[in-house]
């Protein structure tokens, strides 16, 4: 049975009381590559630190978390993108990505090593990231997923470090399903060199306000109150009598 993604709301985390709501910092990436490279299991894995085995394909969710980032809260936005578009070299990015391309922040480039059409396809994807970012500087990790796959293996790792080494970013090769700290490590460092990219061009790290929802009263709260409006009277009526 395939489960259904999940969907951005559930994944937020619950905001804590004491947060400096007018002080968190704000982080966008986004991960590409092609269907069934496992995009979205890796940010499910980095996000619940569980490996679901099959989901719907991704139309393009966008999930959100406050979570601590280098001792700092941080409101991150991972975006998941349709990995099903057609990408040519020649051609220009579908709008879909060309949005996700220009909202991001930081991007990993995912490919499966079981897949050679997959490395290809992040090759094109990169040369529309250039066209896009062409004179400033975004943050790129190549991540080559499957890795538990030898056996079926269609790019090897120095394909991938030759890659890399063509685009001039950082590369890794993961196992989504059997190394949970492979694939953190892999946003973690991403949200790093945005944070450095941020911090160097305009000196500081960029901020969101978030404003927390008002809660609706649950039904401990609400007893307590019916409780507190009940007391004053009782006492005046004991006095009374
Ligand atoms: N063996 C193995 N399977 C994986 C790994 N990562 C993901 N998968 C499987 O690969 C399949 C595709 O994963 P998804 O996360 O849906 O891939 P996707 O890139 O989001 O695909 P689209 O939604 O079509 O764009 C699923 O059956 C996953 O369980 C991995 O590291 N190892």
């Amino acid at each position: 049975m395939r489960l259904p993604n999940m969907s951005s709301n559930f994944l937020l985390a619950p905001i804590p009381e004491n947060a400096d709501f007018f002080s968190i910092r704000d982080i966008k990436l986004a991960v590409f590559g092609a269907s069934g490279v496992g995009k979205t299991a890796m940010i499910v894995r980095f996000l619940t630190k569980r490996f679901i085995g099959d989901y719907e394909t991704n139309t393009g969710n966008l999930y959100s978390r406050l979570m601590c980032l280098e001792g700092e809260q941080t409101y991150l936005q991972i975006q998941d993108t349709p990995g099903h578009v057609k990408m040519e070299i020649d051609s220009a990015p579908v709008p879909e990505i060309l949005r996700c391309l220009q909202w991001a922040e930081g991007i990993l480039l995912v490919y499966s090593i079981t897949d050679s059409k997959s490395y290809e396809y992040v090759r094109h994807l990169y040369q529309h990231i250039r066209k896009v970012y062409s004179d400033s500087k975004i943050p790129v990790i190549l991540v080559a997923n499957k890795g538990d796959l030898l056996h079926v293996r269609q790019v090897s790792s120095d394909s991938g470090i030759q890659l890399a080494n063509e685009l001039g970013c950082f590369f890794v090769e993961i196992s989504t399903s059997e190394n949970c700290q492979g694939v953190c490590d892999v946003f973690q460092y991403l949200c790093k060199e945005i944070n450095k990219v941020q911090t160097s061009s305009s000196g500081e790290r960029r901020r969101v306000s978030i404003i927390p929802r008002p809660r609706s009263p649950n039904m401990q709260d609400l007893k307590r109150r019916f409780k507190q409006a009940l007391t004053p009277k009782v006492k005046a009526s004991s006095t009374v009598a």
